[in-house]
C-alpha cells in the first residue's frame, strides 16, 4: 500500500506568495516575510569570484577513464565550491523549453483548482507549500514551492500524480530520468577519484531516492526586506538544478562571500549535498547556499535531490575510512537524518553537526 509504514515530514501551511503579488494593489510585504536587521546585514554579495565557479564539460568527462583533467576539475570542484556548473549534458534543449512552459503554466493555475488537487495538507510533505515551517513566528521566504517524489517509483503519491496536468507530468518524467542517469554517471566518477570501491557508492544509490522541488520566487515590490531562499545546505546527496528562466538570484557561500551563480544557458547546476559529505567521510562538502529576489523579474528553478533510499544505512565509505584512518561521521539510516532535517527551520548548515563524530 502505498506510504505504508513511511513516516510524514510536515510542515506549517503558509499562504501562496504568488496569490498575494497577483493583486495589483500589492506593495507592501507583511511582515512576516520582512528579514530581521541582523539577517539583512548579511546580504552583501560579492560579485569577483563568480567567474571561477567550475564549470564541467560531461562529455569530456565521459569520455576518458584515467585521471584527465576534467575529473580533476570535478575533484577540485567538489574539495573546493561544493557547486559546479554542468555544460554538454546531453539533455535536449527542446526539453528544458517544454519544461519551463509546463512549470510556468502548472504554477498558474487557478488557486482554487491547486488547493483541490496539490496543495499540502496538514502533516504532508508533498505537494505545493513549503517545508521546515515549524513555528507561527518563524520568517517566511519570498516563493511557492512544490515537491514531488519521483523515484522509487513504488514511492510516488499516486493522489498527486495521477492528477498532474498529462504534459506537464510528461515533461517531469521525461526530465527526472534523463537527470537520474546524469547523476549515477557522476556518483560513479566521484567513486573512481576518491578510490572508493565502485560497488559500495553503487549499493548506497542502487534504491536511489529521487525528488523535484520547484521553486517559484514571485517579483517582490520590496527585494531587499525578503529573501527567496533562507541559507541552508542541501541534505541530498547530490542536488542538480536548472535555473529554468535564466534569471538570477542563487547565491553560494565561499569564503565567507555570498558569490552569485550566474545562470548559463542550459548548464545544470550540480551540489554537493550533505549525505555525500558525509559519505566522502568530508572530502566533499557541501556547501551553504540561497536565493535573492528580483523587484521586476519572477524566477524559477527546479532542483532534482538524489539520495539514498530511505532505509539505507549512510556513513563515511569504508573503503575511504581505511585509507583515511579517521571517521569523521556517524551512521544512520537516510530517513532518521531526514526526519530531523525537516523537524528544523533552515539553519546555514547546522544540520550536518547532527552526525559528527
Ligand atoms: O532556486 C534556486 O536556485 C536554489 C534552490 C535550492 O537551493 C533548493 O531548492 O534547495
Ligand atoms: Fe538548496
Amino acid at each position: 500500500m502505498e506510504g505504508e509504514g513511511e513516516r510524514q515530514w510536515s510542515s506549517l501551511i503558509v499562504p501562496s506568495v504568488l496569490e498575494m503579488v497577483k493583486d495589483k494593489n500589492f506593495t507592501t510585504v507583511p511582515p512576516r516575510y520582512v528579514l530581521s536587521d541582523q539577517d539583512k546585514t548579511e546580504i552583501l554579495d560579492d560579485s569577483s569570484l563568480n567567474s571561477e565557479i567550475p564549470v564541467i564539460d560531461m562529455k569530456r568527462l565521459c569520455s576518458v577513464s584515467t585521471m584527465d583533467s576534467e575529473l580533476k576539475k570535478l575533484d577540485f570542484a567538489c574539495q573546493e565550491w561544493g557547486f559546479f556548473q554542468l555544460v554538454k549534458h546531453g539533455i535536449d534543449s527542446s526539453l528544458l523549453e517544454k519544461l519551463e512552459t509546463e512549470v510556468r503554466d502548472f504554477f498558474n493555475l487557478p488557486m482554487e483548482e491547486k488547493k483541490k488537487k496539490f496543495w499540502q495538507t496538514s502533516g504532508e510533505f508533498e505537494g505545493f507549500g513549503q517545508v521546515n515551517i515549524v513555528s507561527e513566528d518563524q520568517k517566511l521566504d519570498w516563493g511557492d514551492m512544490f515537491i514531488l517524489t519521483t523515484e522509487p517509483i513504488r514511492s510516488r503519491k499516486s493522489h498527486l500524480f495521477s492528477k498532474l496536468p498529462p504534459s506537464f507530468r510528461e515533461a517531469v518524467e521525461a526530465y527526472s530520468s534523463e537527470v537520474k542517469s546524469i547523476a549515477k554517471i557522476l556518483f560513479g566518477k566521484m567513486a573512481s577519484i576518491l578510490e572508493i570501491k565502485s560497488g559500495e557508492m553503487e549499493d548506497l544509490f542502487e534504491d536511489v531516492w529521487q525528488s523535484i522541488k520547484i521553486n517559484y520566487y514571485p517579483p517582490c515590490p520590496q527585494p531587499d526586506q525578503v529573501i527567496g531562499l533562507t541559507p541552508h545546505s542541501d541534505a541530498a546527496g547530490l542536488t542538480i538544478l536548472l535555473q529554468v528562466n535564466q534569471v538570477e538570484g542563487l547565491q553560494i557561500k565561499k569564503d565567507g562571500k555570498w558569490v552569485v551563480v550566474k545562470p548559463l544557458r542550459n548548464a545544470l547546476v550540480v551540489n554537493v549535498g550533505e549525505i555525500l559529505e558525509i559519505i566522502t567521510n568530508g572530502r566533499y562538502r557541501s556547501i551553504e547556499h540561497r536565493t535573492m529576489v528580483n523587484i521586476e523579474k519572477e524566477r524559477l528553478s527546479v532542483a532534482m535531490f538524489h539520495s539514498p533510499g530511505k532505509e539505507t544505512v549512510i556513513g563515511p565509505a569504508k573503503s575511504l575510512v581505511e585509507r583515511q584512518k579517521q571517521r569523521l561521521f556517524k551512521s544512520m539510516s537516510t530517513q532518521d537524518y531526514f526526519d530531523a532535517f525537516f523537524a528544523q527551520k533552515l539553519n546555514g548548515k547546522s544540520h550536518l553537526d547532527l552526525m559528527r563524530m
